[in-house]
């Protein structure tokens, strides 16, 4: 079976990606981390009775002093202040200190909160990713954008924050529901479109085999989608400039999830359907042809992913979008597409914008 070990080149931040099946019984990758150490396993409803006896297992293995665990609600919806604040009560009522290691043992939203809290808790403490989700793994375990949401926006309270180490096994995706498997797709077909187009072909040609969990494909698209991400993060790390591309698509799907409610449109259906919005906003400014526009609108349906936009309403998408944190003096920044696998972010008439909107059937 497959087994990589990437680099997110940080200088002196810098840290290890692990991909492979079977990793979270390895104590010994955690053990440079956790040996003799106090660890706090954040994890949720879900995941937890899944995963984290085993995890708890190779902590104790690899030396940890001792292992808490802080079991949170599971859902989109829970990315919240009262649910952060869970985390921080674990950490007090168990006199953790500065040196504790918190350990994010799930999806996306673990990660987010576990890598927030992390950052805040003393005002620092060592964190591991190890995430659970396609999406995780091709993607929000790697970076250190952490943070919650607010009802008014997506991940508006956050910070960057990088953990020391990433422990990706793909095995756990044995266990994910298929539609949390055409979420991590979304972002996978991101990768693609912003930077490798010959990544976008090979995901567009395997689709039915990853569909299926074909577990040697799952861990190359997990290594090729970490190898990208690391090499723009590695670049813009705060997302001065060219970060900003890894968020193709999110401009319109982080308005579907705030508009919607958190929960209702998952994070990559939001993604899925974002793009295909924002791929035919650049076939209007002549940025994609038609043919591309309409092959990454199949490709996404392809991943079984929503192409079309809830019925919000167009003014609706237009409030929530000005929130965006890519915003400069309140005018709204796009991430488009310069052909298929290349971008750049740009404004864009508004009139075309809800044009593009109301078209794809957004509503009014
Ligand atoms: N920080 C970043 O760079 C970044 C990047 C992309 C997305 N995100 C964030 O990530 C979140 C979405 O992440 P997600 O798609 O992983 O959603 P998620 O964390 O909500 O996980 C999806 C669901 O799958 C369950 N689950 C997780 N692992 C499982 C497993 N192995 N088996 C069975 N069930 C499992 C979870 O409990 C949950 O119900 C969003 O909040 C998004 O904003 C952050
Ligand atoms: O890492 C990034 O940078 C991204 O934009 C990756 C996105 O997939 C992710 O959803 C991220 O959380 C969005 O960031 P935000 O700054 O727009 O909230
Ligand atoms: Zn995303």
């Amino acid at each position: 079976m497959s087994r990589y070990t990437l680099e997110v080149d940080l200088g002196d931040r810098s840290y290890p990606i692990h991909i492979g099946a079977g990793l979270l019984g390895q104590a010994e990758l955690f053990l440079p981390h956790v040996a003799g150490m106090v660890v706090m396993i954040c994890t949720n409803t879900t995941v937890g009775p899944l995963y984290a006896a085993q995890l708890k297992g190779s902590l104790i293995q690899a030396g940890a002093k001792v292992v808490h665990t802080v079991i949170l609600p599971d859902g989109e919806e829970f990315k919240d202040w009262p649910t952060l604040q869970l985390v921080f009560d674990a950490l007090l009522q168990h006199h953790c200190d500065r040196k504790t290691v918190l350990v994010a043992l799930g999806g996306g939203v673990i990660g987010d909160m576990g890598g927030f809290a992390a950052s805040a808790f003393m005002r620092g403490i060592p964190f591991i990713q190890v995430p659970t989700t396609l999406l995780s793994q091709v993607d929000s375990s790697v970076g250190g954008k952490t943070g919650i949401n607010h009802p008014l926006g997506k991940n508006m309270i956050g910070a960057f924050y990088q953990p020391q180490m990433v422990v990706t096994d793909i095995s756990t995706l044995n266990t994910l529901p298929d539609r949390e498997l055409s979420c991590g797709l979304a972002e996978i077909i991101k990768h693609g479109a912003i930077a490798d187009s010959a990544y976008l072909d090979m995901v567009e040609a395997n689709m039915p085999s990853l569909l299926n969990r074909d577990p040697g494909l799952l861990a190359q698209v997990v290594k090729r989608s970490c190898e990208i991400k690391a090499d723009v993060v590695s670049k813009d790390e705060r997302e001065g400039g060219i970060r900003a591309i890894l968020n193709f698509g999110h401009t319109f799907g982080h308005a579907i999830e705030a508009g919607m409610g958190y929960g209702q449109w998952y994070h990559g259906e939001a993604v899925g359907c974002g793009m295909v919005i924002a791929a035919d906003l650049c076939r209007r400014m002549g940025r994609l042809t038609a043919a591309e526009s309409a092959r990454l609108t199949k490709v996404v349906i392809d991943a079984r992913l929503p192409a079309l936009p809830p019925r919000m309403g167009v003014d609706r998408f237009m409030e929530l979008m000005a929130h965006d944190k890519k915003a400069d003096s309140g005018s709204i920044k796009y991430v488009l597409l310069n052909g298929l696998g290349g971008a750049s972010t740009s404004p864009a008439d508004d009139t075309l914008v809800r044009q593009t909107l109301q078209e794809l059937g957004a509503g009014d």
